[in-house]
């Protein structure tokens, strides 16, 4: 879609096509929409950041809350959005062996455990082994340390799902 025809959107068409930029939190986009017109899909992608580093960290928190786990319950119940169930796919998480399976089940429990929402990192930018091992060092953060890092790989995330949506020829696409 162009540019010109995102800034052309009424905010229910909007929330239609943005709504899961941010995994599962519509809010994000509709916060932003009255931000229009957008230069281009970056700006886009400023507006929304800008609004997640308004947030209290509660909400920074709640929006990682909002993320399934890296090949946990609900994709094993064939219960993920379409974006998020193409960028575990990508990462080649979805296809672990039993003992890649295992690892990664037992950190994730730890991580959550100790920091009250589940790991989260950008799978299309990661391949299963840099996964493994960043949530091993992960791990050993401080719950202020993996706030800001959580939320800087949602900010990631989001990026390349906007990168799928809106025309961005001439846009670099990293950030
Ligand atoms: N937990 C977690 O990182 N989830 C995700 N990462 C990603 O790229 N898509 C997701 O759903």
């Amino acid at each position: 879609m162009q540019v010109s025809k995102v800034n052309a959107l009424d905010y229910e068409e909007f929330i239609e096509v943005f709504g899961n930029v941010i995994e599962h939190c519509p809010l994000c986009a509709a916060a932003v929409w009255k931000h229009r017109p957008f230069s281009d899909v970056r700006h886009l992608h400023e507006e929304i950041c800008r609004f997640i580093d308004d947030l209290p960290v509660a909400g920074r928190e709640g929006i990682l809350r909002c993320h399934p786990d890296l090949a946990g319950r609900l994709a094993r119940a064939g219960q993920l959005t379409k974006e998020s169930k193409r960028e575990q796919e990508a990462a080649g998480v979805t296809s672990l062996t039993p003992e890649e399976s295992q690892r990664l089940d037992s950190m994730n429990h730890s991580y959550r455990e100790k920091f009250g929402f589940p790991f989260v990192i950008c799978a299309r930018r990661n391949k299963k082994e840099a996964i493994l091992e960043g949530l091993r060092t992960r791990l050993n953060n401080s719950l202020e340390a993996e706030v800001e890092k959580g939320i800087m790989e949602v900010k990631n995330i989001c990026y390349l799902r906007l990168l799928d949506l809106v025309d961005h020829e001439g846009v670099e696409s990293r950030l």
